[in-house]
């Protein structure tokens, strides 16, 4: 089967920089080899065979590494209501990635209005209205709502699939809109959450490097937003908050890209949600994220886009 697909073009007419070129170049050859399908918008793309192949097996490779955490399942959908969202604060800190869902809610008259403005050529996205629901960015958000007021002794373990969307359009093929992250969340008390981010870093490294990855666990410097967001950027690196698991995808002179963190949340959900743990303290929380796309395509970056040719040991690892 041809696929004919849309050409993304680039929106910037600055001279490429050496990491340009080598995300153009990566970009290039993921489309070329059919494991990618352009949609014809920065950091949006179509999965082919090949793609989920790995992206499967690279998802149950992550959940055996956390099978003992014996973790409640819980799935949710891309979206989420306003309320929730409000509660995670994630407006204050990300105001440039959040996404809202709209709808049109008007009569007859103003359908024609918006049809007329479509027959002009002109955007309609203007006739919509905000419909209460927000594009989720991170997929643990709507577990905290749904945790009950105290937490059990011995905390809370949750799995969490599902699909993230943040408005940061790019060629790097290694930031896309929508993605997905699976993540190990706990809920439970300031030393239970810092015991689960701690101790399950070296594994989680392990993992990857099983995968063939050059792995450095680094702390996380987030782009929060604005010069408020400078402050919160500077406190998340004092106080050791996040490290991510960084890799080398365009080569060892190249910034490296994080595939997974591991952050403690302290008592910054506790706090919203009004979760509480037996001794009736604010619950502290912690989750693992790994990022599946960021994880397969640093996968084919590295080992090329044929996985029966990858090395034993990493198919092994992998189960492929
Ligand atoms: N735009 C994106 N495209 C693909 N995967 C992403 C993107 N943003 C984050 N991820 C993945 O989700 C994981 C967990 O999300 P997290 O909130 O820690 O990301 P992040 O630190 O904001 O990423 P970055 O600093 O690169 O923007 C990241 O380690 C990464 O693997
Ligand atoms: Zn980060």
């Amino acid at each position: 089967m041809t696929i004919t697909q849309p050409t993304t073009q680039p929106d910037t007419d600055q001279a490429p920089t050496a990491l340009d070129a080598a995300r153009a170049d990566l970009r290039g050859r993921l489309l070329a080899d059919g494991v990618l399908l352009d949609l014809g918008s920065p950091g949006l793309y179509g999965r082919t065979g090949v793609f989920e192949r790995v992206y499967a097996a690279v998802d149950a490779a992550a959940v055996r590494s956390q099978a003992d955490l014996d973790a409640d399942v819980l799935r949710f959908p891309p979206v989420e209501p306003l309320a929730a969202f409000e509660r995670t604060d994630y407006i204050a800190s990300f105001p440039d990635l959040a996404a809202a869902v709209s709808g049109f809610t008007g009569d007859d008259r103003a359908h024609r209005a918006l049809l007329a403005a479509r027959d002009r050529g002109e955007r309609w996205e203007s006739f919509l209205e905000p419909a209460d629901l927000m594009l989720t960015p991170a997929v643990c958000h709507p577990v905290y709502g749904l945790i009950g007021d105290v937490v059990p002794a011995g905390g809370r373990n949750l799995d969490v699939l599902g699909d993230s969307f943040r408005r940061e359009p790019s060629l790097d093929p290694m930031r896309l809109q929508a993605f997905h992250m699976h993540e190990f969340v706990h809920v439970g008390t300031p030393a239970s959450a810092r015991a689960h981010r701690d101790d399950r870093i070296p594994g989680m490294r392990a993992l990857l490097e099983s995968f063939g990855l050059g792995i450095d666990v680094v702390p996380a410097n987030d782009p929060f937003f604005g010069r408020v967001g400078q402050v919160l950027a500077r406190n998340q690196v004092e106080q050791s908050l996040k490290f991510e698991f960084v890799t080398h995808v365009y080569g060892p002179d190249l910034p490296e890209t994080a595939i997974s963190s591991a952050n403690l949340h302290e008592d910054h959900f506790g706090t919203s949600f009004g979760l509480r743990t037996e001794d009736g303290a604010v619950a502290h929380s912690a989750c693992l994220a790994f990022g599946l796309e960021r994880i397969t395509i640093a996968l084919f970056a590295l080992h090329g886009t044929a996985p029966d040719r990858w090395d034993g040991d990493v198919r092994a690892a992998l189960g492929l």
